[in-house]
């Protein structure tokens, strides 16, 4: 793995090369560009990249614009504007929806994701490439540290992740922040400083004004971000083991639902034991981020020595007559439905990648089975699952009918054509 380099030396061709290589087997990828100095540097280097590589993909250029400052829109023009000379395809995207009263940084994060990805699924954009830099990563370890993260948290920001079918992709994150800002000016580009990266409210800029004065006690950004990499390294190596395990001894349900022996988790080392029923929570419940490790700790103490249910991350686990079941809660808002017109893919509940046929005749609403949604669709349980455990299945429906559910043999509806597949999406890390 390269060290970071920090000399304030912009980037050489053959390294912009070296770093943007894993993104040419995409066809077409989405740069995500605020107008700040790392990510109009991604967008530069890009450029660089595909006018000299052939294999480099088509890309488009997203920025959100939260709606929360009024410089914003301004900022959205400008990398339109930059976008245009480089003759590569901009989208502003604007966060409508309601604000809440705290936790804005929070909620503004999730937005623009769920934006950027959602304009990706209509494009046919499959990653979704990010500018974060080895600054980022040292402020993110930190904020872990800070927040009592175990050996998956301080891994800290990977390369390249997955999530909700797309990767994401983190090609500066060897990169310091200088360096980028050297080769801006370098190239005469301009770039905006979000005023909010200055303000102390934010945990974030505290972290940061958090490292030189480590630096001066010898824990420097290097040693954070060096710190990181090993995590990251002992994260593989558990998820290696984590896998055989889910492989081998683990019941996954095409429908959602998950089972294995409660004695599974007394015959594992506890870190296993953790990241297992970590990663179980994640790929039943959907949720985008792993319970903190001070909750899972408690529900696991629990789950290794009581009967009964109890809720964490979306999802119901219940240890009874010695196994452990784990499925999606639906709580009392029910989850969110979503409809499909013939011959798209939807992604439901982050959970479910769902196809309809194209030679369906009209739309399917996707939704949650429901608590008794077997006993109605007239399905016995699979031997060896409860009822409960299929309460957050994707079921698709067209009126009233129950038209597919996963690992179900449903009579097809009188006068319904074309086929409905639900694919998971897959265990996430
Ligand atoms: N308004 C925006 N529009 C488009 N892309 C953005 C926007 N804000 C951030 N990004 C992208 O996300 C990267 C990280 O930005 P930033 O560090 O501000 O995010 P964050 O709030 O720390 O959250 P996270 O790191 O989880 O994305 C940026 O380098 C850029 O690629």
């Amino acid at each position: 793995m390269p060290a970071v380099v920090d000399d304030g030396t912009p980037l050489c061709e053959s390294e912009a090369a070296r770093l943007f290589a894993p993104l040419a087997r995409h066809r077409l990828i989405a740069l995500a560009v605020s107008g700040g100095g790392d990510s109009m540097a991604l967008l530069h280097l890009y450029d660089r990249w595909r006018k000299a590589c052939p294999q480099a993909p088509r890309a488009v250029v997203f920025t959100v614009d939260h709606g929360l400052r009024a410089e914003a829109a301004d900022e959205a023009a400008m990398v339109a504007r930059h976008c245009e000379t480089l003759r590569i395809p901009h989208k502003t995207l604007r966060w409508q929806g309601p604000r809440p009263a705290s936790g804005i940084q929070e909620a503004a994060r999730a937005a623009r994701y769920s934006l950027m990805i959602g304009e990706m699924a209509v494009l046919g954009a499959d990653a979704l490439v990010l500018a974060h830099t080895c600054d980022d990563q040292a402020e993110t370890f930190l904020d872990r540290l800070a927040r009592g993260s175990g050996v998956y948290g301080l891994a800290a920001m990977a390369p390249e992740t997955r999530r909700e079918g797309i990767v994401l992709a983190r090609p500066l994150l060897d990169v310091s922040r200088a360096r980028l800002r050297t080769m801006l000016v370098a190239a005469g580009i301009a770039w905006v400083d979000d005023p909010s990266n200055e303000d102390s409210h934010y945990r974030r800029v505290r972290m940061r004004r958090l490292l030189p004065v480590l630096e001066r006690e010898g824990l420097g950004r290097d040693r954070l971000v060096a710190t990181a990499r090993s995590m990251a390294r002992a994260a593989a190596a558990l998820d290696g083991w984590v896998d055989g395990i889910i492989a081998g001894d683990v019941m996954r349900h095409p429908a959602g639902p998950c089972r294995f022996a409660a004695s599974l988790l007394e015959c594992l080392p506890d870190e296993v034991a953790l990241r297992l029923v970590a990663r179980l929570l994640r790929d039943t419940g959907g949720a985008s981020h792993v319970p903190r490790l001070a909750r899972l700790e408690a529900a696991l103490a629990d789950l290794g020595s009581n009967e009964g249910r109890r809720t964490l991350a979306g999802c119901v686990m219940e240890r009874r007559d010695g196994e452990i079941l784990v499925h999606r809660e639906i709580g009392r808002a029910g989850l969110d439905e979503l409809e499909i017109r013939p011959g798209e893919t939807g992604i439901w509940d982050r959970r479910f990648a769902v196809t309809l046929s194209a030679d369906a005749a009209g739309p399917v609403r996707i939704t949650a089975l429901g608590a008794g949604g077997l006993r109605r669709a007239g399905l016995a349980p699979p031997q060896g699952w409860p009822r409960a455990a299929f309460a957050g299945a994707p079921a698709a429906r067209r009126g009233g009918d129950v038209l597919a559910l996963p690992g179900f043999d449903l009579t097809p509806a009188a006068q319904w054509r074309g086929s409905v597949v639900a694919r998971r999406i897959g265990i996430l890390r």
